[in-house]
């Protein structure tokens, strides 16, 4: 079955990646591109600066960009994949589910929202059960999926593989690529030879998503996970791939290698998107690196490394590519995930 996708806010760098990686996909088609009003009317060679690292693929170039409204969507879309400033999905997003669209979302407002699955999927697949809360409680006969900030992407799935040995409390540290702020994000004044401690509303994210991710769904509600989380977010001048330290204390002691072996083991999924294996440990203690290790499973893998004991707590390493694993590569793979469940 090929599924006819739409792309809301394709000319952005997130939606440039959603494009080149939906393009090549066997189970999505390609069929409307919405923008801003600027663009619109504009063909998307014409409306996108193309910055990814691939040509503009050519059943896209020619394309018309849309307004990003629900009357310039094609009623026979079956899946929206957005990509939009939060402020402005915050306003749309809504009105494309009541109007019977499905949407695999990137932007962070309604991320915490109740009835609304945050989804990694081979951390917490079953939470996209909420959307039959959701339905019932908005009406809607479209629905939304979220997938997390690409900071929490990154630590979650480790942590998912250590719940056995009971997590009680994670501090996390972050270091945090530019293309992570959009490309006009960050100045170079701001960041060549610098390091900037501080990326507004990130730390809160990581942890309170962390939590949702990490909760128990029993079918009608979800329970948040008690663990506590307290984070540090800190910009530093690589491309891509945020790498971050993680501090982890257990109800039961672990050892390195207890550790390693159960990221090591931890499964992926039967999904195209989901590499296997899904985290990739390394024995040396000065990897992961982001330019040597962010594309491992086309960019979509978890890296660990530097895994050993300390006074607080079990430490370690991870790392993700921010713009695929951390963005468009989740929000393709939550795409996946409503197909194989029977949502679109
Ligand atoms: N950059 C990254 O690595 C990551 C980004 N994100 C999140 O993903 C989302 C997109 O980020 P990013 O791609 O960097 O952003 P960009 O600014 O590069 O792109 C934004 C997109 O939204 C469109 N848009 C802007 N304003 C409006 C509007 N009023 N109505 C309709 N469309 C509009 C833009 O169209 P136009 O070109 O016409 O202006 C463009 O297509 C954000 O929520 C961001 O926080 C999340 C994780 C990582
Ligand atoms: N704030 C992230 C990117 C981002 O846009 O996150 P979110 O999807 O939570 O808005 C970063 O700077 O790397």
């Amino acid at each position: 079955m090929t599924v006819r996708v739409g792309v809301l806010g394709a000319t952005g760098a997130v939606g440039q990646r959603l494009i080149q990686l939906l393009d090549p996909h066997p189970s999505f088609e390609i069929t409307t591109l919405t923008a801003s009003d600027s663009s619109a009317g504009r063909s998307y060679r014409d409306a996108a600066k193309w910055r990814v690292d691939s040509p503009i693929p050519t059943g896209v170039a020619d394309m018309t960009v849309q307004a990003t409204e629900p009357d310039s969507v094609p009623d026979d879309v079956d899946l929206l994949f957005s990509s939009l400033p939060s402020s402005v999905g915050a306003e749309v997003e809504p009105a494309f589910c009541e109007a019977g669209y499905v949407l695999s979302s990137n932007s962070s407002n309604a991320r915490m929202d109740a009835d609304v699955p945050l989804v990694i999927p081979e951390v917490n697949a079953d939470h996209l059960d909420l959307l039959e809360v959701q339905r019932d409680e908005r009406g809607w006969d479209g629905a939304m999926v979220k997938n997390p900030n690409c900071s929490t992407i990154t630590f979650v799935p480790t942590l998912a593989a250590l719940t056995q040995f009971g997590l009680e409390s994670v501090h996390v540290s972050t270091l945090q690529a530019v293309s992570g702020a959009g490309y006009d994000g960050v100045t170079s004044m701001e960041i060549i030879d610098n390091a900037i401690p501080h990326i507004g509303s990130e730390e809160d994210k990581l942890e309170t998503e962390s939590r949702k991710l990490l909760g128990d769904f029993d079918g009608a509600e979800l329970t948040q996970n008690s663990v506590e989380v307290a984070a540090s977010c800190n910009r530093i001048p690589t491309i891509d791939g945020h790498l971050e330290n993680v501090w982890v204390e257990t109800e039961e002691d672990i050892s390195a290698d207890d550790a390693a072996a159960a990221m090591e083991s931890y499964p992926s999924l039967d999904l195209r998107s989901s590499p296997d294996p899904l985290i990739h440990v390394f024995s040396e203690p000065d990897r992961p690196q982001p330019r040597m290790d962010r594309t491992l499973g086309g960019g979509m893998a978890i890296a660990t490394g530097g895994i050993r004991e300390s006074p607080f707590g079990l430490q370690y390493n991870c790392l993700a590519h921010n713009t695929i694993r951390g963005a468009a590569g989740a929000s393709v793979l939550n795409g996946e995930l409503l197909l194989e469940n029977g949502y679109l």
